[in-house]
């Protein structure tokens, strides 16, 4: 989007929200139904998308308005498609914005994930999205159509830390995933975004924490929460920017400013300042942390025999 160009408005656009019954996706299907859209959120729990569908309606904005809740699950491309399908039928024809906020995180040990934690995972982090976008660009590019696509990343799409082996690895992937759509896309006028979302207590976030190491919940503490409001208006409002990536927080863009790749900056100013600052700060933050993790090793040995994760 050019320097002087008109913002995009999802006033009386229609948006589809995957994830939107809950934490991220319900505060993002929210902030586009109080700017006066007519919102579509995707999400597998009927009782949770019946419930998110009344919250909805609290910030409904005029009568003319539309709602909908559809129960897909999105891990497969048949799901994707589904789903992708029947936003079209209720919208009579393409939607305008998608939001893929589904995804999960099963922190863990690498040793101690089994097959099919890793698979899973994998799925729940890099799939989920990747499918929708699959089904969604597809359709739009048979009804010859633009359209905008928003992934969610997390600062994790940036950097690795313990614990999230299974889960770090799907985020990365959907970094290349939106790059390399970016680039691809310019063919169809079809914009991509992504966020890269630091932590947020969202009630997946509470469910994480239940297999997340202590040691990682410890080095997390660095990160400083964004409530999924403000995740919610991050995202929305870098859609309507038409910028391509945004960072929840100052550590998410000093993660982002450090390995770029070929996304354009944010911003021209300040990313190479907070590249300059990652110059530092980064393997300071890193000695630390390997000193940490390494006089850790020997509880460590004692949590994995109590387990039975080795003999
Ligand atoms: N919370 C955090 O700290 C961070 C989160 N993120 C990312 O942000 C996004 C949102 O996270 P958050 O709001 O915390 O998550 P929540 O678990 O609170 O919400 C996830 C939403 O996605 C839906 N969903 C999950 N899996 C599927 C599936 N296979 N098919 C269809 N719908 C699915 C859930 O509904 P249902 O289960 O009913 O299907 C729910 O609506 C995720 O992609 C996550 O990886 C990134 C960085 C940090
Ligand atoms: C400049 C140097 C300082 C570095 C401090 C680094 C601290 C660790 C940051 C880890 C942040 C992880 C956030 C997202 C996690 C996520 O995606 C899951 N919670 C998914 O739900």
């Amino acid at each position: 989007m050019g320097l002087f160009s008109k913002k995009w408005s999802p006033k009386g656009k229609t948006c589809v929200v995957t994830g939107g019954s809950q934490g991220l996706g319900l505060s993002t299907a929210k902030l586009l139904a109080r700017k006066g859209a007519n919102v579509i959120i995707v999400a597998r729990n009927v009782e949770k998308l019946e419930a998110a569908v009344q919250e909805l309606e609290k910030e409904r904005q005029n009568e003319q308005q539309r709602f909908k809740y559809l129960s897909f699950e999105l891990n497969s491309l048949a799901g994707a498609e589904g789903a992708t399908a029947a936003a079209w039928e209720f919208n009579g024809g393409a939607p305008d914005a998608f939001f893929l906020c589904a995804g999960s995180a099963t922190p863990m040990y690498f040793i101690e994930a089994s097959e099919q934690d890793l698979v899973k995972s994998m799925e729940q982090a890099f799939w989920v999205q990747a499918f929708s976008a699959r089904a969604i660009s597809k359709k739009l590019v048979q009804d010859n159509k633009k359209g905008k696509i928003a992934f969610v990343g997390s600062t994790v799409s940036h950097m690795g830390l313990i614990g999230y082996a299974p889960y770090a690895p799907g985020k990365y992937a959907l970094k290349g995933l939106a790059e390399s759509l970016r680039s691809e896309f310019k063919l169809y006028g079809i914009d991509i975004h992504i966020l890269f979302a630091p932590t947020m207590h969202t009630p997946g976030f509470d469910v994480e924490q239940q297999t997340k190491p202590s040691i990682t919940k410890k080095i997390e503490e660095d990160d400083v929460p964004v409530s999924p409001d403000k995740a919610a208006k991050i995202l929305v409002n870098g859609v309507e920017a038409g910028q391509y990536q945004m960072g929840g927080n100052i550590l998410a863009d000093i993660f982002a400013a450090s390995s770029r790749g070929a996304a354009p900056a944010s911003n021209a100013l300040f990313t190479p300042i907070l590249d300059g600052i990652a110059w530092i700060a980064i393997p300071v933050w890193r000695m630390l942390t390997d000193r940490m993790i390494k006089k850790s090793a020997q509880e460590h040995r004692a949590y994995l025999a109590g387990k039975k994760v080795v003999e």
